[in-house]
C-alpha cells in the first residue's frame, strides 16, 4: 500500500498555542488524520518541537517551519512510496532527519506523520487502532487519573506542585470510574467554593485555587472524594506529579509558588515519606527532578516497594534513558508521552523495555492539547492499566474519556477494568 497524499496544516492546540496537523491518503483511498500535542514543563532530553521563532507570529511560536518539513522534505520522501510496517516508516523518518533529536525536521513534524500512518494502516486493514497498536490481546481498561487541581507551570496560583490527581479504582469498568471521578470533580468545586476559593480550572482543566499550601490541595479532595460518597484510599486513591525539575535550582528544590523556601533532595524524599504515610497516595510521578538521579535513586529505595514512582521528565520516553534507569535501579514506572521521543515505533519500544524489565507504563496526554484521542487507544493497546489526560471539563481532555468509554463499549465482555491493581505495589 502507497502512501498517495501527505499534508499538514498550522492549527491550534488547548492554549491558543499553534501546532502540527497532519492529514494523510493511502493509495486506497483511505484518509487520516493525526494532531500533536505539546508540553509546558519538560524534560531536557525530549525530542525537538520545531516552532518557528518569528516574534512576530504567535510570539515565536508559530509552527510553520515544521509544517513546511512535512509538506516538502517528507512528503518527497514519502509520497508515492510503499511501507510495509509502522517500524519501516517510522526507522526511514528517522534516518531521513538524521540526528538524535529529531532537530533537522522536528520532532512535531515526524509524529504527525508517525501517528496518521498508524491510524490510516489500521482504518485501512478494518482494525481498531488499539489492536492495531498493541495486538489482539488488548483488553484492558485503565483507572482515569483525573488532574482535579493543578498549580506549578500550569496554573496561575500559589500551588508549587503541579498536578494532584485522583484515582477511581473502586469501580466495575471504566465507564463507572469516570461516573465517579467526575462525581468526586464535582464535588470538590461545592467544597473549595464554599471556603470562597475560586473554581476557575488550568491548563489541564482541574481547579487553580489560590491555596495556602501543597497540603491543602490533598486536604480538599480528601473531602471532596468524601463529600461524593466516596471513601479515600478504598474506592478513590490520589496520584501526585509535582513536576520537580521546574522545582530545581542549584541542587536544591525551590517551593517556587508559595514560600520560597529552599529544600534539600534528602528532604524532599523525605517530604514524599511523609505524604504516603498520611494519605491515600499509590502514584508519585517526577518526585524528583530530571538531573538529581542521586536523589532519584534514594526516592526508589525508600518508596520503590509502597507505590508507583513514575519517570516522566528523567525519562523522556526514552529507552536508553530508560535502560539507564533499569541498571541503576531507579524508579518502577515510566511515564509515555509520544512527543518526547518523536514515532510511534521509538514509543512502543520503549514500552516493550519497560515491560521486560517489570516496570509499569503510565500514558500520557500534554498540558497543551488537541482533540486526538491516539493515546487513549495506546493505552488499551498496551494494557497500560492507567493513564492521565486531565480532569472531565475541557473537550480535549474529555474526548480522550469518551473515546476511551467508545473502546470499552466495543470491547464488550472481553474489556476488563484494571482497578487498583493497575498501580505497582498498591495491592
Ligand atoms: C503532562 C505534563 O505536563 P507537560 O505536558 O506540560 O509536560 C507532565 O508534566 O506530566
Ligand atoms: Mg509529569
Amino acid at each position: 500500500m502507497k502512501i498517495q497524499k501527505i499534508e499538514a496544516i498550522e492549527i491550534l492546540d488547548s492554549r491558543g498555542n499553534p501546532t502540527v496537523e497532519v492529514n494523510l491518503k493511502l493509495e486506497d483511498g483511505t484518509t487520516s488524520r493525526a494532531m500533536v500535542p505539546s508540553g509546558a514543563s519538560t524534560g531536557e532530553r525530549e525530542a525537538v518541537e520545531i516552532r518557528d521563532g518569528d516574534p512576530k507570529r504567535y510570539g515565536g511560536k508559530g509552527v510553520l517551519k515544521a509544517v513546511g518539513n512535512v509538506n516538502s522534505t517528507i512528503a518527497k520522501a514519502i509520497e508515492n512510496k510503499h511501507f510495509n510496517s509502522q517500524k519501516e516508516i517510522d526507522y526511514f523518518l528517522m534516518e531521513l532527519d538524521g540526528t538524535d533529536n529529531k532537530s533537522n525536521i522536528g520532532a512535531n513534524a515526524i509524529l504527525g506523520v508517525s501517528m496518521a500512518f498508524a491510524r490510516a494502516k489500521a482504518t485501512s486493514s478494518s482494525i481498531p487502532l488499539y489492536q492495531y497498536l498493541g495486538g489482539g490481546n488488548a483488553h484492558i481498561m485503565p483507572v482515569p487519573c483525573m488532574n482535579v487541581i493543578n498549580g506549578g507551570k500550569h496554573a496561575d496560583n500559589t500551588i508549587d506542585f503541579q498536578e494532584f490527581m485522583i484515582a477511581p479504582h473502586n469501580a466495575s469498568s471504566f465507564t463507572e470510574a469516570i461516573r465517579m471521578g467526575e462525581e468526586v470533580f464535582h464535588a470538590l468545586k461545592v467544597v473549595l467554593k464554599s471556603k470562597g476559593f475560586s473554581t476557575g480550572v488550568g491548563d489541564e482543566g482541574g481547579f487553580a485555587p489560590d491555596l495556602k499550601s501543597n497540603e491543602q490541595a490533598v486536604e480538599m479532595i480528601l473531602e471532596g472524594i468524601h463529600k461524593a460518597g466516596y471513601k479515600a484510599g478504598n474506592d478513590v486513591s490520589i496520584c501526585i506529579d509535582p513536576a520537580s525539575s521546574e522545582m530545581w535550582e542549584n541542587g536544591s528544590y525551590k517551593f517556587f509558588k508559595s514560600s520560597q523556601k529552599l529544600v534539600s533532595s534528602d528532604d524532599m524524599v523525605k517530604l514524599w515519606e511523609s505524604w504516603v504515610k498520611q494519605y491515600p497516595i499509590v502514584l508519585l510521578e517526577d518526585g524528583l527532578a530530571e538531573n538529581d538521579w542521586e536523589g532519584w535513586k534514594n526516592l526508589t529505595e525508600v518508596l520503590g516497594s509502597k507505590v508507583e514512582l513514575v519517570g516522566d521528565d528523567i525519562f523522556c520516553t526514552n529507552k536508553r534513558i530508560l535502560q539507564e534507569a533499569i541498571n541503576k535501579e531507579v524508579a518502577n514506572s515510566i511515564l509515555i508521552k509520544l512527543n518526547q521521543i518523536g514515532t510511534v515505533t521509538e514509543t512502543l519500544e520503549t514500552i516493550e523495555l519497560a515491560y521486560k524489565n517489570a516496570y509499569n507504563c503510565f500514558v500520557s496526554h500534554r498540558s497543551g492539547e488537541t482533540i486526538d484521542t491516539f493515546i487513549s487507544d495506546l493505552t488499551v493497546g498496551i494494557n497500560a492499566g492507567h493513564l492521565k489526560t486531565g480532569s472531565g471539563c475541557r473537550g480535549e481532555r474529555v474526548e480522550k474519556f469518551n473515546q476511551l468509554m467508545r473502546i470499552e463499549n466495543e470491547l464488550g465482555k472481553s474489556a476488563q477494568f484494571a482497578g487498583l491493581k493497575a498501580f505497582k505495589n498498591a495491592l
